[in-house]
């Protein structure tokens, strides 16, 4: 039998949905792959797979798609894992380094500047091969996922972008929604979804099967339950439009 292709973040905030979905029935017709959230996105759009978890800073890439589940990775106020990191006052930045890994993260940044901080920095594209050690005075940089966990040791100044969101529109935010382009069969989606639920109610065992694990066990399940919102409700979907209609105004 053909195994349908799956993109899924490689990130630890996905650990729950990897480990639901790796323990129930859907995992014999599934093939999951682990990519940054930049890749989920390319791999949905060239084709190479039949669902992602989709950043949906890329959902204006596609001209037609479904979101399949009320699941996604989303927060409501402080989710740590998204920050703006620099050695000087958000008011002195001159220079933005963006996370080549990113698609919704390095969108949310420019509206809180044009909409929230009246900033007008320049955006430069971080290279894998960049050291955001090596930042200069008045520069800053986005950085997604783990690697913040031991970035965020290295700067004065940690602006942790979801919160800045709700502070400003009262809102959660959503970062990634199951998404497919395909005509996937019924069953295929509720087996999915199944798997996707027993996962948001395994964080514990999720975290003891990912690794490597960069922050204490402890932390890492506070990370899940506390920063990470994993249902995709109505304020999550007012969320997605006005970010999509914020990022449509953008300069
Ligand atoms: C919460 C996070 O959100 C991520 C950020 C994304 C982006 O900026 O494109 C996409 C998916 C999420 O994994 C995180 O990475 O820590």
């Amino acid at each position: 039998m053909k195994k349908y292709k799956v993109s899924a973040i490689s990130y630890l905030n996905t650990a729950p949905f990897a480990y639901g979905l790796k323990h129930s029935p859907v995992f014999n017709k599934i093939e999951l792959l682990y990519d940054y959230p930049a890749e989920c996105a390319r791999k949905l759009s060239s084709n190479q797979v039949d669902l992602s978890l989709l950043p949906v800073g890329a959902l204006s890439d596609f001209s037609s798609f479904d979101i399949v589940s009320n699941y996604c990775i989303g927060s409501i106020g402080k989710v740590r894992s998204v920050a703006l990191m620099s050695n000087s006052n958000i008011n002195d930045i001159k220079r933005i380094y963006l996370d080549y890994q990113s698609r919704t993260s390095v969108i949310l940044v420019k509206i809180l500047c044009q909409n929230v901080w009246n900033i007008t920095p320049d955006f430069i594209p971080l290279k894998p091969s960049d050291n955001y050690k090596l930042l200069k005075e008045y520069e800053a940089i986005v950085l997604i996922g783990d690697r913040v966990f031991d970035a965020e040791n290295h700067f004065a100044y940690v602006v942790d972008l979801s919160n800045e969101w709700f502070n400003a529109y009262g809102l959660p935010f959503v970062f990634a929604v199951w998404a497919t382009t395909k005509r996937l069969p019924k069953e295929l989606i509720e087996e999915l979804n199944k798997g996707l639920k027993l996962g948001v109610n395994s964080i514990e065992k999720a975290v003891d099967e990912f690794s490597p694990l960069s922050i204490s066990r402890e932390a890492a399940i506070t990370y899940l339950k506390q920063n990470i919102s994993y249902t995709l409700d109505d304020e999550k979907f007012k969320a997605i439009k006005l970010f999509q209609t914020l990022s449509a105004k953008l300069n």
